[in-house]
């Protein structure tokens, strides 16, 4: 597949989804974190990527959402989805679930809302999924003990673009590596050639750098794991809670996860742990061990009686010596001691063990001064040596705990991508939950080939919207089923309009293959929603005529189209408007549409079109205490009463029965 070939991707973005490791893939999974990934790719502009992938593969013409009210109705239902995500990633997810048209779409999504259906949306997985994230791809860093080493200038600019952590150095023969072994802790040799060299130092050969990288910078794999480490855990908590099956052994991971700090340093090696330590007090160590010294010298000093001999005198006084040669000779046990004293004192401090003890004692080992003074030359000497010894252990100890984890790379992608779709399929769960939702009944197609009349309608029972003004419990369910052309009738506020809401909604939701808030709906399939939403008050001529070649439009083109408009007849005076809905009606049934058209000019309509126009009604029961009481499902094949006829009906009940009486004839 071309990228280019996804609606909705022009060169531009598919260079930028090409930068992706398998942008198809994505594409096809509607991976909308993943094509975020790409530069310069938000994640809204991802699902309406990842949309144009569905749409291409089923088929998918993009025409079902026909107008804006349509288009409304399927934002409504789908924030109400959305509001039931806990992550980013299921809410941007969900806006790869849209109304189509295309049978084979809409029974993939539906196979995904019936598995999503029998989920279980327990708190403790909620709870989980609040720290799962998309991972992250490991910080850029540099690894400084470290070096790549090369003869080759095309090999040295690869090493510098695929192990980027590592300086890249070119090298000329056997010399020069030794060199670089002074400076780094290990050196790794890129170049076969060099086989079998001898150099003091860690030198490794490795001509399969480029194909192992972990091991070669397993600070990568670790760094990684650092930086996912919470999402990762978040991610294992909501298998457990949720009792998913992991794509690895869960204990594995968290001992894995457990030998790396935050930084992607190890952790929980008591000799890395010393040596580290021993390194970053070095300096403190000898500075105290060396006033210990001192105060040890100077307290002997002082409880001391030295005698000197008259000639030792002389020559002190003559030749300026300086008093320390008396102190070798006078106080060598004294200096002794001190300088055993400083060395016990560096040794314990640094928990320094057998072969750095030598190095110890050479810090402390100089001809008799006072104050005494450390051998500074000796002190970097240890310095260098421990510093070398941490670096090789944690190089061998991130290696292995690298080898151990870098299996766990692509398992812990799937655990994190399988909780970040879990939540997806939760919020799933609740709408169908929140609403009383089930999934609807597709009628068999009829004859494919006949274009005409591809339309069955749809029979809605017990449906209740959630998108009506009143809260969910106390929405009273409907039942409306409609084939054909038909004309809504009603008292104002009887719920025509949220009937067709409702006719919306389900019609939106059933395509998108997601639950339906009804206790049971059949319906064909359609291939374009057209809702009208009233219009707010009488059109100038030029909206009036705009208004016309919309409907004119509609008349003519795909059949099998669902068409909802709301009191057309507002758009202009009764009179003309009753014949303009009449003809629109006529055309409609001659193309084989479903069409609900809410009217208080039911009758005028029926009379003006030429064929015989259903009319349903949504019925007043009638006035209690001045409250109107509706029956809100409409009532098959019947026009219903108006509200000023039952005010007037109420009123010639109550007092001037004359007057009110004959102006109720009239209706
Ligand atoms: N099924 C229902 N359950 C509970 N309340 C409802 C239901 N249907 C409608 N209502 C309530 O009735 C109000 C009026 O509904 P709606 O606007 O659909 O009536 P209408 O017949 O289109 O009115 P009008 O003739 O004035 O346009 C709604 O705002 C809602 O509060």
């Amino acid at each position: 597949m071309e990228l280019t070939d996804v609606p909705g991707v022009g060169e531009k973005t598919a260079e930028a989804l090409a930068a992706l490791d398998g942008p198809e893939d994505a594409l096809r999974r509607g991976d909308v974190v993943e094509l975020a990934r790409a530069p310069g790719i938000s994640e809204g502009r991802a699902a309406v990527v990842a949309r144009g992938a569905i749409r291409r593969e089923h088929g998918d013409d993009a025409r079902f959402l026909a107008t804006d009210r349509a288009r409304e109705i399927y934002r409504d239902a789908l924030g109400l989805l959305q509001a039931r995500t806990v992550t980013d990633y299921a809410e941007k997810r969900l806006e790869t679930f849209f109304p189509s048209s295309a049978a084979s779409r809409i029974e993939e999504a539906r196979a995904f809302s019936r598995e999503a259906m029998g989920r279980d949306p327990n708190p403790a997985v909620l709870d989980a999924l609040s720290g799962v994230e998309p991972l992250e791809p490991a910080p850029d860093f540099r690894v400084r003990e470290r070096c790549l080493a090369t003869t080759d200038a095309e090999r040295y600019a690869e090493a510098r673009d695929r192990i980027p952590e590592l300086s890249a150095e070119i090298v000329e023969d056997a010399r020069d590596v030794a060199e670089l072994a002074r400076s780094y802790a290990t050196v790794v040799v890129l170049d076969e050639s060099f086989a079998g060299i001898d150099v003091e130092g860690d030198v490794q050969v490795r001509p399969d750098a480029f194909e192992t990288p972990d091991e070669i910078v397993p600070e990568r794999v670790l760094a990684f794991f650092a930086r996912n480490r919470e999402r990762i855990e978040a991610a294992l908590a909501v298998h457990d809670a949720s009792g998913m099956e992991s794509p690895c052994d869960p204990e594995r991971l968290r001992e894995g996860l457990a030998r790396v700090d935050d930084d992607g340093e190890l952790v929980g090696d008591a000799e890395l742990d010393r040596l580290t330590d021993a390194v970053d007090d070095l300096d403190t160590a000898v500075s105290t061990a060396e006033s210990a010294a001192n105060d040890h010298l100077r307290d002997a000093l002082r409880e001391r009686d030295v005698t000197i001999e008259g000639t030792d005198f002389l020559s002190l006084v003559e030749q300026g010596a300086r008093v320390d040669s008396l102190l070798g000779r006078e106080l060598s046990d004294d200096f002794d001691e001190a300088m055993r004293v400083a060395r016990q004192q560096l040794c314990d401090s640094l928990r320094l063990r057998e072969g750095e003890t030598d190095l110890a004692e050479r810090v402390f080992g100089g001809e008799p001064t006072f104050p005494m003074e450390r051998n500074d030359e000796a002190v970097s000497r240890l310095r260098t040596e421990l510093q070398a010894a941490r670096d090789q252990r944690a190089g061998r100890l991130k290696a292995e705990a690298a080898e151990t984890l870098s299996d766990l790379r692509e398992p812990v992608e799937t655990l994190v991508r399988d909780a970040l779709e879990l939540d997806v399929e939760l919020a799933v769960a609740r709408f169908a939950d929140d609403f009383d939702c089930t999934l609807p009944t597709f009628a068999e197609p009829g004859d494919e080939t006949d274009e005409t009349n591809a339309t069955g309608g749809f029979h809605i029972e017990g449906g209740r919207s959630p998108l009506l003004d009143v809260d969910f419990e106390d929405v009273e369910p409907v039942d409306y089923a409609v084939e054909g052309v038909t004309l809504l009738s009603g008292v104002n506020s009887g719920g025509k309009t949220s009937t067709l809401d409702l006719v919306a909604l389900v019609t939106v939701l059933a395509h998108a293959g997601l639950p339906v808030p009804a206790e049971s709906v059949e319906l064909s399939r359609v291939s374009e929603l057209h809702y009208y939403a009233k219009s707010q008050g009488t059109l100038d001529a030029g909206a009036f005529e705009s208004t016309l070649r919309d409907f004119a439009a509609l008349t003519d083109g795909a059949a099998g189209r669902l068409v909802l408009v709301d009191e057309l007849e507002s758009i202009t005076e009764p009179g003309a408007s009753a014949k303009i809905i009449a003809g629109i009606l006529e055309a409609l049934d001659r193309q084989g549409a479903t069409a609900v058209f809410v009217s208080h000019l039911a009758g005028e309509i029926r009379e003006s079109a030429d064929f015989d126009v259903a009319v349903d009604g949504i019925e007043a029961k009638g006035l209690v205490d001045g409250e109107l009481r509706v029956n809100r499902s409409p009532v098959k094949n019947h026009l219903s009463r108006s509200t000023p006829e039952l005010i007037v009906e109420k009123l010639a009940g109550e007092g001037d029965a004359d007057f009110y009486g004959r102006l109720l004839e009239k209706f």
